[in-house]
């Protein structure tokens, strides 16, 4: 392919006009959730890949962590296997753990990695089995009691919480130029599968990293108050608010609590964007002002 001299001269100005923003986060670390709502789309999925092989090429270390919750729906349908969500944490009995285990680490995982090999990266799947690299250990739910008097421990199966990251593997393969690529499964001290939410993983892998950006991309504009608006540079206090009042419920609820842990912890930024536009990773480096919902020590 070759350019004629107005378009190959735009793209100069495009590249230089990004040198500043490619300054900035070299050699940053960049976890980026691909949520499993924003990976229904093939062009998407494609574009996704440029990207986060584009950020790899110019200096930046993206870590990718990926969802795959509709992708799991779907298996458990054809399966006739029952399934319910509370707060957010899909019920997971034994034969669920199968099916989480199967898509996320096989199917889900495999494509992104093919997908950014494919595009010209090199990337290195991983579960959280892999190299001990995420420890889990049972996820204890609480709720009212029907009569709302008293909160009782809710037991919801295999599902995980992150107790430890261990970054020897992660650290192996970035210096070796490698695109980590994470499914969110632990692993208990006796071996167990657990099933975890990819926010939650997301989240501490960008906090033992000390990453400088935690992106979550989902298919939503953003964090939303009741009208509809994006909501954005919130506070703890406001967050709290907002659950309590029943804005901020389902699929939301792990992705604003990671964001806030993450930045507490260190993290410079955490950011709800929409994995439905194109380009939605890119885009939020290369604008000042961000995309979707920013969370940042500033505003905790
Ligand atoms: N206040 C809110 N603003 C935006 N989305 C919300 C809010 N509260 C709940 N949600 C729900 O959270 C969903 C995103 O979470 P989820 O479906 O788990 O996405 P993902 O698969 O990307 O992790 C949204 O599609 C929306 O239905
Ligand atoms: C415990 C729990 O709910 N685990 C999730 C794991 C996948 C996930 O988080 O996928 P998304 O990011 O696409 O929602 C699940 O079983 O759906």
């Amino acid at each position: 392919m070759s350019l004629d001299r107005n378009a190959a001269s735009n793209i100069a100005k495009v590249l230089t006009e990004a040198l500043p923003y490619i300054q900035r986060f070299t050699n940053k670390t960049i976890v980026v959730k691909f949520g499993g709502n924003a990976m229904i789309d093939q062009d998407l999925k494609t574009q996704f890949a440029r990207d986060i092989v584009l950020m790899k090429l110019v200096g930046m270390n993206p870590i990718v962590v990926h969802g795959g919750g509709p992708q799991i729906g779907d298996l458990l349908k054809r399966l006739q296997i029952e399934s319910r969500f509370v707060d957010g944490m899909r019920v997971t009995d034994t034969a669920t753990m199968d099916v989480v285990e199967m898509v996320l680490g096989g199917t889900v995982n495999k494509e992104i990695v093919s997908l950014l090999n494919t595009n010209g990266g090199k990337a290195v799947g991983l579960t959280g089995k892999d190299g001990g690299l995420i420890r889990a250990k049972k996820l204890k739910v609480t709720q009212k009691s029907p009569d709302m008097a008293k909160t009782e421990i809710i037991d919801i199966g295999h599902v995980g919480e992150v107790e430890h990251i261990s970054t020897d593997v992660l650290d192996m393969l970035v210096n070796s130029d490698f695109i980590p690529v994470i499914a969110p499964i632990g692993v208990g001290p006796d071996g167990a599968s657990y099933n975890i939410n990819a926010d939650l993983v997301a989240g501490k892998v960008a906090e033992v990293l000390k990453a400088e950006k935690l992106m979550l991309l989902t298919n939503i504009e953003g964090l939303l108050d009741k009208s509809g608006k994006v909501l954005t540079g919130l506070s703890t206090k406001q967050v709290d608010g907002l659950i309590e009042d029943g804005t901020i419920y389902g699929g939301m609820l792990p992705k604003i609590g990671c964001a806030l842990d993450a930045v507490k912890a260190g993290v410079t930024s955490a950011h709800i964007i929409d994995g439905r536009v194109p380009h939605a990773v890119l885009l939020e480096i290369f604008t000042d002002t961000g995309v979707g919902t920013l969370i940042t020590n500033k505003t905790l």
